[in-house]
């Protein structure tokens, strides 16, 4: 397997990766909502199938997300040319990075998001173990609503959450309803897809080792079952809709995930998530990691230039 080393982001400390990651955020998020003349320089990283996609979108009328929220099309026109910003979040340590980094900024125009979720264990909203009940409580609840605007926020169906097939194909007719339907996109793209990794090499849901999942090509989600670590049933978006992205960024902190990162960087032949990754959405990929998660990991560390306000 070849792979393009991507771009990562060393911090002595953990403190430092939650600034730099809202930062990242926030400019992925000015991008997204920037005139599509501005936008030519993110555009010219994307992989030709990718630039394919981005024609075909825009070619063909996609249902906006207030019309996913309203269950059907409208021909407001205003709606449909409204420019919104859309991101995938995971669960895990990554909410409270974004907790830290992203409320104290008075530049994220939350009005403006579309928030989908990476993945979901099949857990009531009310548990600790809910990734949309961990960002709702630590993110979405303190937001200051009447000053940046309300973003929308699209979560599984909770009562689904006793049928992993059944949640996992509801949600991707959220995302198709979102993104466009299936017959005029064969992929959704966020403008960002954030990242964690876990010490046994899991992204999102999708664990090493459950090649069924990790080799899924058409289906945009995939309800997962026996789970070796957390909630055993979950849902998650695969790996070509991850690799899709615009951006894709990985936040991965402590020594415990030296062993795993040192595999996915230097031995990406093994095959684990992250490193599918490296290599699928290649030159749009970046990690933001303190020097723990890289002890004696072998590969040239980058520092993070703040974008000016
Ligand atoms: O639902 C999940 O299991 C998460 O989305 C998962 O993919 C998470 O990102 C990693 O487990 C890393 O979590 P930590 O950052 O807490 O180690």
């Amino acid at each position: 397997m070849t792979t393009t080393v991507p771009k990562i982001f060393a911090f002595h400390e953990f403190s430092g990766v939650a600034e730099a990651v809202a930062d990242h955020v926030v400019h992925a998020q000015n991008s997204a909502l920037a005139p599509k003349s501005e936008r030519k320089h993110s555009v010219t990283n994307l992989s030709v199938n990718a630039l394919d996609m981005t024609r075909e979108v825009s070619c063909k009328s996609t249902a906006s997300a207030s019309e996913v929220k309203n269950g059907g099309s409208s021909s407001n026109s205003k709606a449909k040319k409204e420019k919104r910003f859309k991101i995938a979040l995971s669960g895990g340590s990554l909410i409270q990075v974004l907790h830290e980094g992203l409320l104290k900024r008075e530049d994220v125009l939350w009005g403006k998001w579309d928030i989908y979720f990476a993945d979901e264990r099949l857990v009531p909203f009310s548990s600790n173990e809910s990734n949309y009940g961990c960002a709702k409580r630590k993110i979405l609840d303190q937001i200051d609503t009447a000053k940046y605007g309300t973003p929308k926020v699209y979560h599984i169906d909770e009562s689904l959450i006793d049928d992993p097939q059944e949640c996992a194909d509801n949600y991707e007719k959220v995302l198709i309803r979102g993104f466009a339907g299936r017959d005029s996109v064969k992929l959704p793209m966020f403008d960002l897809f954030l990242l964690g990794c876990a010490p046994d090499g899991h992204i999102a849901s999708l664990f090493p080792n459950f090649q069924d999942s990790l080799r899924e090509k058409l289906a945009w989600v995939v309800p997962v079952k026996n789970a070796p670590s957390g909630p055993s049933t979950r849902i998650s978006l695969t790996i070509p809709v991850i690799c899709h992205s615009h951006r894709v960024t990985f936040v991965v902190e402590g020594a415990t995930k030296a062993p795993v990162i040192k595999t996915i960087m230097e031995r990406p032949e093994k095959g684990l998530p992250s490193s599918i990754v490296n290599e699928g959405a290649a030159g749009r990929v970046s990690w933001f990691v303190d020097d723990d998660a890289l002890t004696d990991v072998l590969v040239t560390k980058k520092k993070y230039k703040f974008h000016p306000a």
